[in-house]
């Protein structure tokens, strides 16, 4: 068995060990299969054998294990406890009453769970990966290579892997070119790994150990880790819950980080939690000490512990956000992890890389130059003879040279005159890609295309009007005008660049790229998209800024970045990147909007450092070169059409690619984010109120002001009609800035509005009491069906008076009202409330029917409530304070 350590697996099984080193011809044995893959038939019999090749077991576990998590919370403990009490008081009423309210809220929290949970799968079967797998029709019948989603793979099967490929499962490399994969996903190791086939000496085992770290194994590719760059052929060694990821899930879900929004949470869960440990001992002191009738006091206190305690909390978060989900996915968003929505509403700096998030997502090819500028089709025949050789996936670029320059038969042609004979891939560090070609015997001629940057300094000849002449200084400086006039223009440059070396055995790498001839330029064109400026804008009218990091010159991002309309300052090259310690870096990032020539390993620097200056940063990109910043970043945005890895990494998949959609779903996050701080602000600022009520009721009258099981379902009630906030609007102001989970300014609404409510429930109390008469224990039901119904009323209108920060009318007006939903549910709340102490009900609750005299009373302090709290409500505004 795989020995698993906080969550990193660090031993390797003997088997696999055995198979990481075995011979081709032993591998292929011990698998049952052959270099040619799997027959389809042997592969479908497998597959009937063991499991998908997926990570999750079965659907039931996921049930079960979100019941378990639903039951797990800290309030569903402490409410037992309650109830405990209760039954050890002899109140069986207030048993029944909290196993009611835990029952209703495990269950309401485990539907929600299973519900986002459901949805989140649904979402993410929209995006689809799939795999590149070898096998044969039947026996004795070629193999043919085609595409399976990655679940049908066995073991046994080959498969092939490319940059920008997530493996799909534990694999055997048989074959590499250039291989380089990230393992971060399962070691943390953020470097990425070179792996191949193994050497045929086997690697000395270290003294020792029984087996090997899991690194070591350079031969195997892992279920989850992802190709960089290069390619391979491997052979499926295990899959699904058996490979290393598998094994590993249980543990690594445990290990994950909690969130800052996951903290948010439980941290406001704790103080108000800590606030009834004080808020309770004093009632029972206080009523204890008023009534001499301790048993009794000591029920009370627990009915009011159960009212301050915020059961629902956890409820109404999970209902915001997966309504948020469901929104975004209208909206053509999909997002992978559900709390990514809070941390989209906090996202205040946002980096995009340049290719297909702000220009379109077609590049042409424009036209072919020769190392003066002139018009020479020579560059563009090598270039279409490079990417006509190239393994290694084809990028926007090359697709544009083969649009362009693959006629019917150019491939045809091309493959008859010319043999490969080598290929050192494209990677982003390198931004170049060579291949080897063999024209006549005896002579092989090595092709470069790449950034002008990489590939200019290893040339020292140039091709003029046929002739290899030698590169001057002037023509150098010549060469590298020609290429700053196109990319001034905002037109992309590759530079193109070949060589001779007389036939040879051994092959070629990246010490060959020297002494180049330059052949020319091939210039393509890369139209900003239409939407681009305006998306910027709508960020930057939210206070978030927009920097851009890409790959490309510094020329040509200068020139979409104007276009787009984002302030170019000081344009940051991946070199003074890498030269810039930590704190020499944030005071970089903070200046900078624009990055260029950055690799894969700065960009998420940048990110990194900008995070570390306090800065929430959301991070688009689509490339393999984009996924560790995808990965560092606090949502990770990537479009449907991106490369697998891209996909994998990010939270947030825009099914159309267009920055507006991300601006509306940044706004839908924070519309997420402000119906869950109502509700959070709001309800503990009521609970304070009534606890105030209850303080000064305990000391002043003869009998309790309400009994603990009409608390408990008045408390109920009003998170009934609360459960519907999350359909509700949200001011336009709360909208236009980043938000965050921010709790600092609860204590103050608390004193502030708490009190305030106390005030109109010392009003009811008089009224009652005085007006009414009603002032003898005897009448007590009466009493308490009053001080219940305004106590339920004042509660569920103020949550519609305090959910915007509009004041005076226009809190009904149409962008201040409240939405129809949270209107519905509210009179819905209400009516059931007023009718309670005439109903079937009453008697079970103890309630007594009030005179009607009670109702123009009750109007009148309502409305006074109401008042009352704009008034307030202007004053704390005035003080220039954040509102929810
Ligand atoms: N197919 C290719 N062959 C050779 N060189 C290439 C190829 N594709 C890109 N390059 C070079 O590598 C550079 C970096 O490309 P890379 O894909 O890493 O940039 P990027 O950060 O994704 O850029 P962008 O922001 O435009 O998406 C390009 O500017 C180009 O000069
Ligand atoms: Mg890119």
């Amino acid at each position: 068995m795989n020995r698993v350590a906080n969550g990193v697996v660090s031993w390797v099984d003997p088997e696999l060990r055995e198979l990481a080193t075995a011979a081709p011809i032993t591998l292929f044995q011990r698998l049952s299969s052959s270099p040619k893959g799997l027959t389809e038939q042997e592969a479908t019999h497998r597959s009937a054998v063991c499991a998908d090749n997926r990570l999750q077991r079965h659907e039931g576990s996921v049930w079960v294990g979100r019941a378990r998590s639903a039951v797990a919370s800290p309030f569903v403990a402490l409410l037992t406890g309650l109830g405990v009490v209760f039954t050890v008081l002899g109140d069986l009423r207030g048993a029944v009453t909290v196993s009611v309210m835990v029952l209703l809220s495990v269950v309401l929290r485990w539907w929600q769970q299973v519900r986002s949970d459901q949805a989140l799968r649904g979402l993410r079967a929209l995006v689809t990966t799939t795999t590149t797998v070898r096998r044969r029709p039947g026996d004795g019948l070629a193999p043919t290579e085609r595409e399976v989603p990655p679940e049908d793979l066995v073991p046994g099967d080959v498969i092939v892997l490319a940059t920008g490929d997530l493996v799909p499962a534990d694999a055997r490399v048989v074959a590499a070119n250039a291989l380089l994969v990230d393992q971060s996903a399962l070691s943390g190791e953020t470097l990425p790994v070179r792996k191949g086939p193994p050497s045929p000496v086997p690697d000395r085992q270290p003294r020792g150990r029984t087996g090997g770290e899991i690194a070591d194994l350079s031969s195997v590719c892992f279920a989850g880790t992802s190709i960089l760059s290069g390619t391979a052929t491997a052979v499926v060694i295990t899959t699904g819950p058996r490979t290393y990821l598998g094994t590993m899930a249980e543990q690594a879900r445990h290990a994950r980080p909690e969130s800052s929004f996951d903290r948010g949470v439980r941290a406001v869960g704790w103080t108000l939690v800590r606030f009834m440990l004080v808020m309770a001992p004093i009632v029972l002191a206080v009523n204890g000490t008023v009534t001499g009738d301790w048993a009794q006091a000591a029920l009370f206190a627990v009915a009011v512990a159960v009212g301050l305690t915020p059961e629902m909390l956890p409820v109404i978060v999970a209902a915001n956000l997966a309504r948020g989900a469901v929104h975004l996915s209208r909206q053509q968003v999909v997002i992978t992890r559900l709390n990514a929505i809070q941390d989209l509403a906090g996202m205040d700096v946002l980096c995009v890389d340049k290719t297909g998030t702000l220009t379109q997502d077609r590049v042409a090819y424009a036209h072919s130059i020769d190392p003066a500028g002139r018009p020479d089709g020579e560059a563009a025949e090598y270039a279409y003879l490079a990417v006509h050789f190239q393994t290694c996936p084809h990028n926007r670029l090359d697709e544009a040279i083969i649009d362009q320059l693959a006629t019917d038969d150019a491939p045809l042609v091309t493959d008859a005159a010319f043999t490969k004979i080598d290929e050192i891939p494209f990677d982003h560090t390198r931004r170049r890609a060579t291949v080897v070609v063999r024209q006549q015997p005896g002579e092989h001629i090595l092709i470069t295309k790449g950034d002008p940057d990489q590939i200019l300094p290893r040339c020292t000849h140039a091709r003029r009007a046929g002739e290899v002449v030698e590169l001057s200084e002037a023509d150098r400086r010549e060469a590298g005008e020609v290429v700053r006039a196109y990319a001034d223009h905002g037109m992309r440059i590759l530079a193109v660049a070949a060589c001779e070396y007389p036939a040879r055995l051994s092959g070629y790498d990246e010490g060959d790229e020297h002494d180049l001839v330059l052949v020319g330029f091939v210039g393509f064109v890369d139209p900003v998209r239409d939407s681009a400026a305006d998306a910027a804008r709508t960020l930057a009218d939210h206070g978030v800024t927009v920097k851009i990091l890409t790959g490309d010159n510094r020329h040509v991002a200068a020139q979409v970045a104007a276009q787009v309309g984002i302030p170019v300052g000081e344009i940051v090259l991946g070199t003074q990147v890498e030269d810039a310690d930590d704190a020499q870096l944030r005071r970089l990032v903070a200046r900078t909007t624009v990055f260029a020539q950055v690799n894969p390993v700065h960009k998420a620097r940048i990110v990194t450092a900008l995070r570390d200056a306090g800065h929430a940063v959301g991070f688009v990109g689509d490339g393999v070169n984009d996924t560790v910043a995808l990965r560092t970043a606090d949502v990770g945005i990537a479009a449907d059409t991106a490369t697998d890895v891209a996909k994998d990494a990010a939270d947030l998949i825009l099914l159309d690619k267009d920055l507006t959609v991300l601006a509306r779903a940044m706004v839908e996050g924070r519309r997420t984010l402000g119906n869950t701080m109502k509700y959070v602000k709001i309800t503990a600022s009521s609970n304070l109120g009534n606890v105030l009520s209850v303080l000064v009721a305990s000391a002043t009258l003869p009998f309790l002001p309400m009994l603990p099981i009409q608390l408990m379902v008045q408390n109920l009630l009003y998170d009934a009609a609360q459960l519907a906030l999350p359909w509700d609007r949200v001011d336009q102001d709360y909208l236009r800035r980043p938000r965050r989970w921010d709790t600092g300014g609860l204590t103050r609404f608390m004193l502030t509005f708490g009190p305030l409510s106390s005030l109109f429930d010392l009003a009811t109390f008089a009224v009652l009491w005085w007006l009414l008469d009603i002032d003898s224990p005897a009448e007590q039901a009466m009493f308490q069906a009053g001080w219940f119904i305004e106590g339920l009323l004042s509660q569920v209108l103020i949550v519609l008076v305090l959910r915007t920060r509009q004041t005076g009318m226009q809190v009904w007006t149409p962008c201040g009202a409240p939405s129809r939903p949270v209107l519905a549910a509210a009179v819905a709340v209400v009516l059931v409330g007023l009718l309670l102490p005439w109903s079937q009900l009453a008697g079970a609750l103890r309630m007594a029917a009030l005179p009607l005299g009670y109702f123009p009373w009750l109007l009148a302090i309502l409305f006074s409530y109401v008042v009352a709290a704009q008034v307030v409500k202007a004053r704390y505004l005035r003080g220039g304070r954040a509102w929810l």
